[in-house]
């Protein structure tokens, strides 16, 4: 049986990666630092998904154990060095922190001499998520570690689709999540082209693919959380019921919509319009209740210069294009308070202590002053 290790056996992990992993029979040893989670894996060695949809169709996953990297993370090294395949779904900040638990993984696969091709697939939110992990894996490798990974190990993007929200089951290992689902891998980058996965799309460039879906269900979902919240809703369903939710995550959609069309060429406008009107109806979902502060989490890292709002406004701008709604939302997102949140909590607490200016240019990059100004503009139009 073939065997994949699994970083974060969160939300996605279980309930997307998880099943297509089962599904193409893998065994699945899920890694992660959640006590509870690695527990029960290894207690009962499977889990039930739900699709949040008519029926309510139930998926077992079977043959899954668990890892903890912070307690055994030799185990993780010995599981890498004999692994077929190496996903992650753990957020983008953490990926720099598995690194060199891969690094000493794939140090030991060369030493056994597995010249087994390896592709490790990180499943984040991110343009280019699996090339940013190869440079942090990189940092930690020894130059024969690094002449072993150019031969034998490929760090192909991905871009995953699948709103799964957060969990509230008495079975921690439940899962329940939107029937629609999407992953595709770029190929170019793959080092095992014998292993392709049922049920995911590999393609010659994930460009057109990951802008496409970050900048239409992510760039649409935050635009959505960030508006519902500043007129104070507390889910994703009841937000995007209001009128004025709607009409600024579809505006803000057109806006993605336009630059996606100037930037490929291949995108047809009319099935762009229809894909992108499945997105916002994915959010109206009435099976699924989803958090405002899941999907609005960590909002320092959703202002990143290359993240779902400043990048399509830095290159709307170059194109002459109107980026109106994307900058009246990021307006909003720093007025974007959750206590829960460490992230939104360290935001508030910069704008409480440096000027506006400041915090705009450390949180997002912007580097063009005339953007910046209508940062600024933007974030004081809401003030209240
Ligand atoms: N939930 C979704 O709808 C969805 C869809 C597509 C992509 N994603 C992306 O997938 C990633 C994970 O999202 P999620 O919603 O599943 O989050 P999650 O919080 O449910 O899962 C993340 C898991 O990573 C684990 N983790 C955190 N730090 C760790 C560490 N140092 N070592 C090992 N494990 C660690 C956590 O314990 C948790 O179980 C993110 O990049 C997200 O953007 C999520
Ligand atoms: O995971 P994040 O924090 O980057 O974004 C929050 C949600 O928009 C996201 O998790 C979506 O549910 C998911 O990307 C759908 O495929």
């Amino acid at each position: 049986m073939m065997e994949a290790v699994h970083f974060g056996a969160g939300n996605i992990g279980r309930g997307f990666i998880g099943e297509t992993l089962a599904a193409n029979g893998f065994k699945i040893n899920f890694v992660d630092v959640n006590e509870t989670i690695i527990n029960a894996l290894n207690q009962r060695g499977e889990y039930t998904i739900t699709l949040a949809a008519p029926g309510e169709k139930k998926i077992h996953v079977d043959n899954v154990d668990g890892l903890n990297n912070a307690k055994d993370p030799e185990a993780v090294v010995k599981a890498i060095a004999q692994a077929d395949l190496v996903t992650t779904a753990i957020g983008p900040k953490i990926l720099p922190i598995i690194a060199p638990l891969i690094a000493q993984g794939l140090q030991a696969r060369a030493a056994a001499n597995n010249h087994q091709p390896l592709d490790v697939i990180a499943c984040e939110n991110m343009i280019g998520g699996s090339q940013s992990l190869k440079k942090s894996v990189y940092e930690h490798l020894d130059d024969a570690g690094k002449t072993f990974a150019d031969t034998y190990v490929g760090f192909p993007n991905a871009a995953v689709d699948r709103i799964v929200p957060q969990q509230k089951h008495d079975d921690p290992l439940a899962v329940s999540v939107e029937d629609f689902k999407e992953w595709v891998v770029d190929e170019s980058q793959m080092k095992n082209h014998d292993l392709k996965l049922k049920t995911v799309d590999y393609v010659p460039d994930l460009e057109p693919y990951i802008e496409r879906k970050l900048f239409s269900v992510n760039t649409g979902h935050a635009t959505t959380a960030y508006t519902g919240k500043y007129l104070g809703y507390t889910t994703i369903g009841e937000a995007i019921k209001d009128p004025k939710v709607f009409n600024q995550a579809k505006g803000a959609l057109a806006e993605t919509r336009s630059l996606l069309l100037a930037e490929f060429k291949n995108f047809d406008e009319k099935e762009l319009e229809t894909y992108q009107n499945r997105v916002l109806q994915r959010f109206q979902n009435p099976y699924i209740s989803d958090d405002i502060s899941r999907v609005a989490r960590t909002p320092i890292r959703k202002l990143g210069y290359n993240e779902r709002f400043i990048r399509p406004i830095r290159e709307l701008k170059e194109r002459g294009l109107d980026y109106s709604v994307l900058m009246d939302t990021v307006g909003m997102m720093f007025h974007y308070v959750e206590p829960n949140d460490a992230e939104a909590v360290k935001l508030q607490a910069m704008l409480k202590d440096q000027p506006l200016v400041d915090v705009i240019k450390e949180v997002t990059g912007l580097k063009d002053a005339a953007l910046i100004d209508e940062v600024e503009a933007s974030v004081k139009s809401k003030d209240r």
